[in-house]
């Protein structure tokens, strides 16, 4: 029998799987075959996306294990985020149950607003603008409105928690100026070059966890340039790694495991989805952790260009 993941308490009481696997570019074609495995080998924890088009077939994979007798959907914790087109408050709803129907789920365990950036309803997940110079449409709904709409679908049995993702330390000081429910966690990038002290400070003194995307630097993502910084091949981490006779992969995934945040590493790699998650056995000392916390550059992978501009766009003037 698969070990059993520790968990971190959120502001409700609710439970979470410390670790979680990422679906974000993985593959239709791969990731039903990742979850199984992954839920084989003990993960219990899945980080989906409505815009990541592959809920579905995360559901498959889901859907086969419980059918097997692996677990129960009450073993499982499920996330999935409200894309941006969806913000209109009388959209929510029907965004939950489209990614509750492809996930083929009756509730999430957590739904976040992926992003605090609303673009124009209706025309496809990236629309663009009147001019169609690749610019994207904007819409002017207020992420405050989009909560008060995602509220009441706790109430309904629908989600278990609600929160966000990709919010600045001034999004979620007016998000909690009329919240009824608190955000559980920040889902937001995070690793040694960009190590998010300031927002997870703020984040801590308001009882909100951080999840930390990209954890090994996210060398996948669509738009990496070849002159860009690889985390995983920086020396200092493959130093400390070889050292502790540990990937650097478990080195940064322990990294996040030992500040008190959750993290959700990606793969559709078998013996990298089990290296992951074999990182119960060890801890960082107080001095590698000051090490790595020296790594930070400031440097952000997913920076979301395309919405520069945007009147809530969560990284323009300095904002942490
Ligand atoms: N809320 C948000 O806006 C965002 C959320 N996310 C979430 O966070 C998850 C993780 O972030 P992501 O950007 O995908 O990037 P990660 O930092 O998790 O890196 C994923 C990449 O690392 C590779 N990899 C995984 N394990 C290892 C290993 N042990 N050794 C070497 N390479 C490895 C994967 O390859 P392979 O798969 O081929 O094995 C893949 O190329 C996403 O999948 C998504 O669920 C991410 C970005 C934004
Ligand atoms: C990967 C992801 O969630 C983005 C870019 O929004």
């Amino acid at each position: 029998m698969a070990a059993k993941v520790p968990v971190r308490t959120f502001n409700n009481g609710k439970t979470v799987p410390v670790i979680g696997l990422g679906t974000w570019k993985s593959a239709p074609g791969d990731v039903t075959e990742a979850v199984k495995y992954a839920i084989d080998i003990g993960y219990r924890h899945f980080d989906c996306a409505y815009v990541y088009g592959n809920e579905k077939e995360v559901g498959e994979g889901i859907a086969a294990k419980i059918e097997e007798g692996i677990v129960k959907r009450e073993d499982l914790f499920i996330t999935s985020k409200i894309w941006n087109t969806f913000h209109k408050p009388d959209l929510v709803r029907g965004a939950l149950l489209e990614s509750l129907k492809n996930l083929n789920l009756t509730y999430l365990d957590l739904y976040l607003i992926h992003w605090p950036l609303a673009y124009k309803e209706g025309d496809g997940l990236f629309p663009e603008d009147e001019a169609g110079q690749g610019h994207l449409s904007f819409s002017n709904v207020d992420f405050v409105d989009t909560w008060k709409a995602m509220e009441p679908l706790v109430g309904e049995g629908l989600v278990k928690s609600i929160g966000v993702s990709n919010f600045n330390m001034r999004q979620i000081s007016r998000l909690l100026d009329s919240a009824v429910i608190k955000p559980v966690t920040n889902q937001v990038e995070c690793h040694p070059y960009l190590n998010q002290s300031r927002l997870k400070d703020y984040c801590d003194t308001h009882g909100i966890l951080i999840t930390a995307y990209s954890p090994l630097g996210s060398p996948d993502r669509p738009w990496a340039r070849c002159d860009e910084p690889v985390l995983l091949e920086d020396p200092k981490v493959l130093a400390i790694a070889k050292r502790l006779e540990k990937t650097p992969a478990q080195v940064l995934i322990r990294y996040q495991i030992d500040r008190g945040n959750i993290v959700i590493p990606k793969s559709v790699t078998q013996q990298r989805i089990a290296s992951n998650f074999d990182v119960f056995d060890f801890k960082l000392s107080k001095e590698d952790m000051k090490l790595i916390d020296s790594f930070d550059r400031d440097l952000r992978f997913c920076g979301m260009a395309e919405s520069l501009g945007h009147r809530h766009h969560p990284f323009e003037n300095n904002t942490f």
